[in-house]
C-alpha cells in the first residue's frame, strides 16, 4: 500500500541527522502518550483513535442525513468558525472541481460558509443570494456559544423560516454540537433539529473526522468512507512504524530541530490551488496547538507559483528565520499538452508537446533548490494523487505530528486559552450583561 511520503533531505544542510535523531526516543514516547492518553491535555485526545473507531452505522447516519439535505436544497450553508468549518472547507476545496460554482449540472448542493466572520456586507450579500435559492443550514459549534456562528445562525434561521415555513426549515437544519451543554444544544432540542454530537474529548481543530467535517463533505458529494479509510491507514502506519520511516515523527522532530536553530516560521507551500484551504486548516491546527507560553513556530502559507510573484522575493532573500514545507501532488487528475505555435512569438515552442504539469513540477523543483540555496530549509510531503484516501492520510498525519510536536515543545497542544482575550474585550466594548467591570475598565483606555 502506497502512503503519502515525507522527505527531509533538503533540510540536512541546515540541521544534522543527529540533531533530528536527537528527538527519536522522545517523539516515540510522545506518540505512545497520545495513544494511551497519558500526556498533557489528555482529556482532548479522543481524535487519536477516531479513524479506527468510527462505525459503519455512524457513517451511514451521516450519509443519509446528507442525502436528505441533497434532495431538499441547492445550497447548504455551513455555519461555524475555526475548527468548526476549516476542515470541511479544506477537504471540499481539495476534492472539488476548481470551477464548481459554475457547474450547473452539479448534482450535489453547493456548500457555502458563514459564521466565520462578522462582516455585515458578507452576511447581507449571502442573504440576498439565499432569498432566491433553496437552501439548508448545517450549524456547527462545539461550545454552542461562539458569537460569530450564533449571530449568523440567528439571521439565516429567520430567513429560512420566513421562506419555507418552520416545519420545512426544521428538515433543512442540522446542528452539530455538544451532547448536553451550550445554547445550540438547547435550541436544537427545543426546535427538534437533527443533531450530531462532537465528542467531549475531541477539540474543534481536531474534529474534521467527526460529523463536523464529514457531514458537509458528504453533502458536497465526496466519499467519506474513503476519507476515513485514508486516515485509518495513516493511524495504523504512524503507530507501527520506526522513527526512521515514520513521517509524523520525522516531521515533528525535524521542525523542532529547525526551530532550535532559530527557524521560527514555517511556510506551508502548494503548487495546486485546490490545496489553499488545507493550509488554512493546518494554520489553525499548528497555531492554536503550539503558539503559547511565548513559544511555537508561526505557521504561514503560500500558493505557488502565484506567490512567487509576491512573497518569492522575501522567501529567497528576507530574514533567514523561515523554513518551508511543500505539499506536492505526484499525479494530476487531467492532462493538458502545450501546443506548438507557428509564430512562436512567446518563445515557448521549447515546451511544445510537454504536459503543463511537467512545467509545474520543474517550477517546484527549481524553487525548492533556489530556496535551499537562499538559506531556507525545505521539507516535502508527497501525495500520490489528490483523492479522498490521500487527503484522509494527510489530515491524520498533520494531526498526529502536531500532537507529538506540541509535546516536544512541552506545551499542551489541546487548549487555546489565548483566544479568550479578544472575546472578553469585544463583550466589554459591546456592554454584554455580566461584563460591567470590564466595560468600565476598557472604556477608560479608549
Ligand atoms: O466550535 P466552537 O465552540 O464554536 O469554537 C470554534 C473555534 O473557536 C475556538 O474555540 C477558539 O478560536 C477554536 O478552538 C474553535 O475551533
Amino acid at each position: 500500500m502506497e502512503h503519502i511520503k515525507l522527505s527531509v533531505d533538503k533540510t540536512l544542510s541546515f540541521v544534522s541527522r543527529e540533531e533530528i535523531f536527537k528527538f527519536k526516543e522522545e517523539s516515540k514516547k510522545h506518540l505512545t502518550a497520545l495513544h494511551e492518553g497519558t500526556g498533557k491535555g489528555n482529556d482532548y485526545t479522543g481524535w487519536v483513535e477516531l479513524p479506527s473507531q468510527i462505525t459503519a452505522a455512524e457513517l451511514k447516519d451521516i450519509q443519509e442525513t446528507a442525502n436528505n439535505l441533497k434532495e431538499r436544497v441547492e445550497v447548504l450553508v455551513v455555519i461555524g468558525i475555526g475548527g468548526s468549518y476549516l476542515g470541511a472547507k479544506a477537504v471540499n476545496d481539495a476534492l472539488a472541481n476548481n470551477f464548481d460554482m459554475l457547474q450547473a449540472d452539479n448534482e450535489n448542493p453547493l456548500v457555502l460558509y458563514a459564521g466565520q466572520n462578522i462582516s455585515e456586507d458578507y452576511l447581507y450579500e449571502l442573504m440576498e443570494i439565499l432569498e432566491n435559492i433553496e437552501f439548508g443550514i448545517c450549524v456547527i459549534s462545539k461550545s454552542g456559544t461562539t458569537t460569530e456562528p450564533a449571530l449568523a445562525f440567528r439571521l439565516l434561521k429567520e430567513l429560512l423560516e420566513e421562506g419555507v415555513g418552520k416545519e420545512e426549515a426544521k428538515e433543512r437544519i442540522v446542528a452539530i454540537t455538544d451532547e448536553s451543554k451550550g445554547a445550540l444544544r438547547t435550541l436544537a432540542d427545543q426546535e427538534g433539529y437533527k443533531t450530531f454530537i462532537i465528542p467531549d474529548n475531541v477539540g474543534g481543530r481536531y474534529s474534521v473526522l467527526t460529523p463536523v467535517g464529514l457531514l458537509p463533505i458528504a453533502v458536497a458529494g465526496h466519499d467519506i468512507t474513503k476519507l476515513v479509510e485514508g486516515a485509518k491507514s495513516m493511524q495504523e502506519y504512524t503507530f507501527a512504524t520506526n522513527f526512521e520511516e515514520n513521517p509524523a515523527l520525522l516531521y515533528a522532530a525535524t521542525r523542532n530541530a529547525l526551530y532550535a536553530k532559530g527557524k521560527g516560521i514555517e511556510i506551508l507551500a502548494n503548487y495546486n490551488p485546490k490545496l489553499h484551504n488545507i493550509a488554512e486548516w493546518w494554520k489553525q491546527l499548528y497555531g492554536e496547538s503550539e503558539g503559547k507560553e511565548l513559544k511555537g513556530i508561526f505557521p504561514a502559507s503560500v500558493d505557488l507559483t502565484s506567490d512567487l510573484h509576491s512573497m518569492g522575493q522575501y522567501i529567497q532573500e528576507g530574514q533567514r528565520n523561515i523554513f518551508e514545507t511543500v505539499i506536492s501532488i505526484a499525479k494530476t487528475k487531467h492532462k493538458v499538452v502545450i501546443p506548438e505555435d507557428k509564430d512562436n512569438l512567446d518563445k515557448l515552442n521549447f515546451l511544445a508537446g510537454k504536459r503543463v504539469d511537467e512545467v509545474n513540477k520543474m517550477a517546484e523543483l527549481g524553487t525548492q533548490l533556489a530556496h535551499v540555496d537562499g538559506g531556507v530549509p525545505n521539507l516535502k510531503i508527497e501525495l500520490p494523487e489528490l483523492n479522498e484516501f490521500y487527503i484522509g492520510e494527510l489530515l491524520y498525519f498533520f494531526e498526529i505530528a502536531c500532537g507529538v510536536s506540541g509535546y516536544i515543545l512541552n506545551v499542551n497542544p489541546f487548549d487555546q486559552p489565548g483566544v479568550e482575550a479578544y472575546k472578553s474585550n469585544m463583550f466589554a466594548l459591546l456592554e454584554k450583561p455580566g461584563f460591567e467591570e470590564e466595560t468600565k475598565k476598557i472604556k477608560e483606555r479608549l
